[in-house]
């Protein structure tokens, strides 16, 4: 199926970043927030303020596309978060959830929370705020930049 794309702006990511703390609170207190880096820094940032949290730890998972066939890496490993118990682990997207099933076997006692949800990946989240269907791209706000469109009636007297 071909791919189309979801456009998330600053203002969107900050309202559902915002959504998903208010979903938080009642779980919570948290002893701190680990970030799944990078995608996760931006949320974790949003949320950290809105739950009145001081403690950030992150962890870094390097995934290959299917081309490549190589296994997960951790590159950062998270280890002030211990076995994950009293954590919350945020992240802005799961897609083919390969990224959570690895943070999750490091911090089982953790929750995990994100911002959007593919299918795939929506059953190892314990929260999310949007689902997308699986072939949507997600375009964060730190992937794109504003672009100039030629006025339509420009377009037509180029085209003949
Ligand atoms: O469910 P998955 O198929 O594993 O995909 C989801 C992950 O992919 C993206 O990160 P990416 O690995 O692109 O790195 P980044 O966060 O550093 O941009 C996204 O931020 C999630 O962490
Ligand atoms: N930006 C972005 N990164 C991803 N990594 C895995 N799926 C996605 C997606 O939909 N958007
Ligand atoms: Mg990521």
């Amino acid at each position: 199926m071909a791919t189309t794309y979801a456009t998330v702006t600053w203002d969107q990511l900050h309202r559902d970043a915002r959504l998903l703390a208010e979903t938080l609170i009642p779980r919570g207190p948290f002893k701190g927030i680990v970030a799944v880096t990078r995608g996760g820094l931006i949320p974790a940032a949003i949320i950290a303020r809105e739950i009145d949290c001081r403690l950030i730890e992150t962890i870094s998972v390097v995934t290959y596309d299917e081309e490549h066939q190589g296994k997960p890496q951790v590159v950062k490993a998270p280890v002030a978060a211990g076995d994950g118990e009293g954590f919350l682990i945020i992240d802005d997207l799961v897609d083919s959830g390969v990224t959570a099933q690895v943070v999750r076997q490091l911090l089982p006692k953790a929750l995990f929370a994100c911002l959007y949800a593919k299918p795939s990946g929506k059953p190892l989240t314990d929260m999310f705020v949007v689902e997308v269907p699986q072939e949507t791209w997600v375009l964060f706000p730190w992937d794109t930049a504003p672009l100039f469109i030629p006025p339509l009636a420009r377009k037509a007297e180029t085209a003949g």
